[in-house]
């Protein structure tokens, strides 16, 4: 039987790429029981919203919900029973991407396949189901979850929102401008911890940001804030664009819209780009829609700070201070090392800025290649050649993808916590120079 032969009952071996066919790991987990539970409960919520989709998109489009569902139900029985992929059937260019690169490898299952391959390629699959409907071809069975979660961080939004208008009020006073702005790092590095793929679609309580940046001060377990600062306070570089590719909705946007107008009411860049993902990914990222429904939100938000940095945030975009760049890549299946080659054009817009921050796990995972490093392995030899200028990462630590640690912090973590790369308890704040500018 095919899952007799594709699962190997071990750890995953140094350096290997990260994949369900090593049972001793979280990518088995994940895609043995995370996988399909992220399924189910989408199912569910589609079910429970199915009325509202009938008079939303007309009842020709509940009708096609049925096999939207169906469709899904067969992708949880593909997955657990650890079938090969088939290609993606529809039009869309990145289809091709996908198809072409599962033509390279022979006869992969959900379980053999490098994982994240397998859990790109479930998300891919899930939005080829609504693509191929008539009625509910641009449904983003996500929206829900992710509009619950703005919804219920109000609160930690209202604290930051205050503390960060403050500081954009009186920045040119205040002289402190690098520790304000290394509070924000990290305040944003923790915003990280909300996300709904890794929760199971629990939407906790974003908690009280400050009281976390004291609590979690520890947990930050690679600190390069300071080199951060210095690449993005360099106004001699000949670029003053600085680039954020986001991850989850949400109050996790909402810490980086506050720190990227601290960056520009600071004078730190001229501009930014913001990549979204084009598609519904990994339950909670950030799509275009969903920005421009967090500024609505904002600007009509009843606390008057949040409705002035909604305005504030609406101006930026209109007078082009920020753009929302939405590209296929960020949503392709391969690591970030394939970018120079496949996305050429992407990858010379990101080396145009003097730095670029990358936030979240998975945008971890495909900076350094969804290897299981030795954890002491260098950042810049995990990037595999991606550097197409200055960049650092936020993210909390939630699967075995970990490189840039020195090596008694390493150890101590091991013999502490076993699975502690698994909690999304850790924060990582590294920082790599500029490798790779494109010729
Ligand atoms: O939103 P982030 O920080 O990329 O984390 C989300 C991802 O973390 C993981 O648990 C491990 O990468 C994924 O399965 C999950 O979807």
């Amino acid at each position: 039987k095919a899952d007799d032969i594709t699962i190997m009952d071990m750890v995953t071996p140094i350096n290997a790429s990260l994949s369900a066919f090593y049972k001793r790991s979280f990518a088995y987990y994940t895609v043995k029981d995370r996988l399909p539970r992220i399924l189910t409960q989408t199912i569910d919520i589609l079910v429970r919203h199915k009325d509202n989709i009938g008079d939303e998109y007309g009842k020709e489009a509940k009708e096609e919900l049925k096999t939207v569902i169906g469709e899904m139900s067969k992708l949880k029985y593909e997955i657990q029973t650890n079938k090969t992929m088939r290609n993606i059937e529809t039009d869309a260019p990145d289809a091709q991407f996908y198809n072409e690169y599962l033509a390279k490898q022979t006869n992969i299952t959900y379980f053999s396949a490098i994982w994240l391959h397998t859990e790109c390629y479930m998300y891919r699959r899930l939005r080829e189901t609504f693509e191929l409907t008539t009625h509910l071809k641009t449904y983003d069975p996500f929206r829900v979850q992710k509009q619950e979660s703005f919804a219920n961080s109000s609160e930690p939004m209202a604290q930051l929102g205050a503390y960060v208008l403050k500081l954009l009020n009186n920045a040119s006073e205040t002289k402190n401008t690098k520790e304000e702005f290394i509070k924000l790092l990290k305040l944003n590095l923790w915003g990280n911890k909300c996300d709904l793929s890794f929760t199971n679609g629990v939407v906790e309580d974003a908690g009280d940001p400050f009281q976390m940046l004291t609590n979690l001060e520890s947990y930050i377990l690679s600190d390069d804030s300071e080199k951060v600062w210095e690449a993005v306070s360099d106004l001699g570089h000949e670029s003053q664009i600085i680039d954020i590719v986001v991850d989850n909705a949400g109050y996790e946007a909402f810490t980086d819209l506050c720190i990227a107008d601290f960056i520009v009411s600071n004078g730190l860049a001229q501009s930014m780009r913001l990549y979204v993902k084009a598609i519904p990914w990994f339950v909670s990222d950030l799509m275009v829609f969903d920005f421009n429904w967090t500024l609505e939100q904002l600007r009509k938000s009843d606390d008057d700070n949040l409705r002035e940095l909604g305005a504030r945030w609406t101006d930026y975009v209109k007078n082009k201070v920020w753009t929302v760049v939405e590209d296929d890549f960020f949503t392709y299946p391969v690591d970030y090392s394939y970018m120079a080659e496949v996305r050429p054009k992407l990858y010379k817009q990101l080396s145009e800025a003097k730095f670029i921050i990358f936030k979240g796990d998975l945008n971890y995972r495909k900076l350094f290649g969804e290897k299981n490093w030795d954890p002491t392995t260098p950042c810049n030899v995990a990037l595999q050649g991606f550097g197409p200028s200055k960049l650092c990462t936020l993210r909390t630590v939630k699967c075995h993808v970990i490189c840039g640690l020195n090596g008694s912090v390493a150890n101590r973590m091991e013999r502490a916590e076993p699975n502690w790369m698994e909690t999304g308890n850790y924060g990582l704040i590294q920082y790599t120079d500029k490798i790779n500018p494109l010729a």
